[in-house]
């Protein structure tokens, strides 16, 4: 004898542009949370510094501010490297230059610790050797020091390998090239001083123990992410930085991501909808299998939005790869009271939010509809997956595609909503040691401009 539901009397809708308090600039996220030390720990050439650039590029990507402090840096700034940086000023019985290295070590904490107190940004990866127990207990105390309020977090990142073929590719791709050895001898010379260095760090190196270093937070990874020891993962940040760890490889791949053919919907200046293709973009799509057929790209999976406009662009690509893959959160950015409006109806029925949204494209959301911040918020699997994957094709949308090239590229959010992706173009991204190579082949099929700049302050 339950009572019938009760039916909630129909309110007249409002919208309502609540941002929660991480989006406000003034009282932002950052506040909130205890600032993080995440400290690398390894050998020369153990890719300590490929973590460090790949962990800052995902954390201040996913909105938390992280800032790296290399220790190589203060040194190279500190030494007259012409003469020093060579394999003997790293011998632990060179007094001059433990001087000058725990020097460039304690300037480059203390910057370290202005930035998290002044709240510049919540999490610093301290990117150095810190290949003695000494030196990691210098900085757990620096963290934790007494008047250190509030004290800082901390988190180990020691990076084990013994796979001579990863370290060799290592030295090859970004010692032999570092300003310590460029166009001062040749790069045998400097591969060779480079392995002696590793030699002299040997010597002191102490690695991680689970017994002698166990009242500390940190992940052994051996092998690049062959394997892992995790101890202690404490909090919202080391959980995020251990599953971020565990899905990155070395593996060389592409990914692509095109935008679907034009739309009906471009072509009147529409936002949003599920409009079909245009005749352009029909061709466009044939063109993409083409392209797609002699790039003959091993084992190639395809994503696609579930926008009538991007699936017919996939299914042009059916017989080219396994399967193709449908994403809802692949879908373009809900313009929620303005979907199937023309920039210029936006502009007039709502004058107030047209105008916020130039001033903030960021974290502007359309009433009833998302912002690029959300977009982030729901791309963070599909970043996540593309880390794991192989060669991807992601036939998605204008702002989705912004904001998987800002992640790959690391632009800064205000950069984000306007970067440049056109439509009938194909941006190929081939990940490098610190940095992402960017290829754009623009097809020779006509399409509508859909890039609205930010209106220059008259
Ligand atoms: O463990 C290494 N040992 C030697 N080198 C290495 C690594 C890793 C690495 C480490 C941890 C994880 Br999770 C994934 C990759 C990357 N790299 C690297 C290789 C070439 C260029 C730049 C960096
Ligand atoms: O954020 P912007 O620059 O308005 O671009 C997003 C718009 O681009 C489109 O994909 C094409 O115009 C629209 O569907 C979407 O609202």
């Amino acid at each position: 004898n339950a009572s019938p539901p009760r039916m909630i009397p129909q309110r007249k809708m409002t919208y309502y542009n609540i941002k929660h308090p991480g989006l406000n600039p003034d009282s932002s996220r950052e506040q909130v949370r205890v600032p993080n030390v995440i400290a690398l720990v390894g050998l020369p050439a153990r890719g300590k510094t490929y973590i460090s650039h790949k962990l800052c590029r995902y954390l201040n990507w996913i909105g938390i501010k992280t800032r790296a402090f290399n220790v190589g840096d203060y040194r190279r700034q500190a030494c007259d490297f012409e003469k020093e940086g060579l394999a003997d000023f790293f011998d632990h019985s060179n007094e001059r230059a433990v001087r000058i290295r725990d020097e460039c070590a304690r300037h480059a904490m203390e910057d370290m610790g202005r930035y998290l107190d002044n709240k510049e940004g919540e999490v610093a990866v301290f990117d150095a050797t810190n290949t003695t127990r000494q030196r990691r207990q210098m900085l757990v105390d620096f963290c934790k020091s007494d008047e250190r309020d509030p004290k800082f977090r901390i988190f180990f990142i020691e990076s084990v390998c013994d796979d001579m073929d990863i370290i060799e590719s290592n030295i090859t791709e970004v010692k032999i090239s570092s300003p310590d050895y460029k166009g001062k001898m040749s790069e045998d010379q400097a591969k060779q001083d480079f392995l002696m260095r590793i030699e002299k760090y040997k010597a002191q190196y102490e690695p991680m123990e689970e017994d002698k270093d166990d009242e500390l937070s940190f992940i052994k990874v051996i092998n690049a992410g062959r394997s892992f020891f995790v101890h202690n993962v404490f909090g919202h940040v080391q959980s995020r930085v251990v599953y971020f760890l565990m899905n990155i490889h070395l593996l060389p791949r592409s990914i692509y991501l095109t935008r679907h053919g034009e739309s009906e919907y471009n072509k009147i200046g529409r936002l949003g909808g599920d409009s079909p293709l245009s005749e352009n973009g029909i061709i466009y799509a044939q063109k993409l299998k083409e392209y797609f057929q002699k790039e003959d790209i091993h084992d190639l999976r395809i994503w696609s939005s579930q926008k009538i406009r991007a699936a017919q662009s996939a299914n042009h690509l059916k017989d080219l790869a396994a399967h193709v893959e449908y994403w809802k959160v692949l879908d373009e950015i809900d313009a929620g009271i303005c979907e199937g409006l023309t920039y210029e109806d936006f502009e007039a029925r709502y004058p107030k939010q047209f105008a916020e949204r130039d001033k903030d494209k960021y974290h502007y959301r359309y009433p009833s509809g998302e912002s690029y911040e959300d977009l982030v918020a729901r791309l963070e699997p599909v970043i996540m997956e593309l880390e794991r994957q192989s060669n991807v094709l992601v036939v998605s949308h204008q702002a989705v595609l912004r904001c998987i090239l800002a992640y790959f590229d690391n632009k800064i959010r205000d950069e984000l909503p306007y970067l440049n992706v056109p439509l009938h173009t194909v941006i190929k991204l081939t990940p490098k040691a610190y940095s992402c190579q960017i290829e754009l082949f623009k097809f020779k099929i006509d399409a509508v401009d859909t890039y609205r700049a930010k209106p220059t302050d008259e």
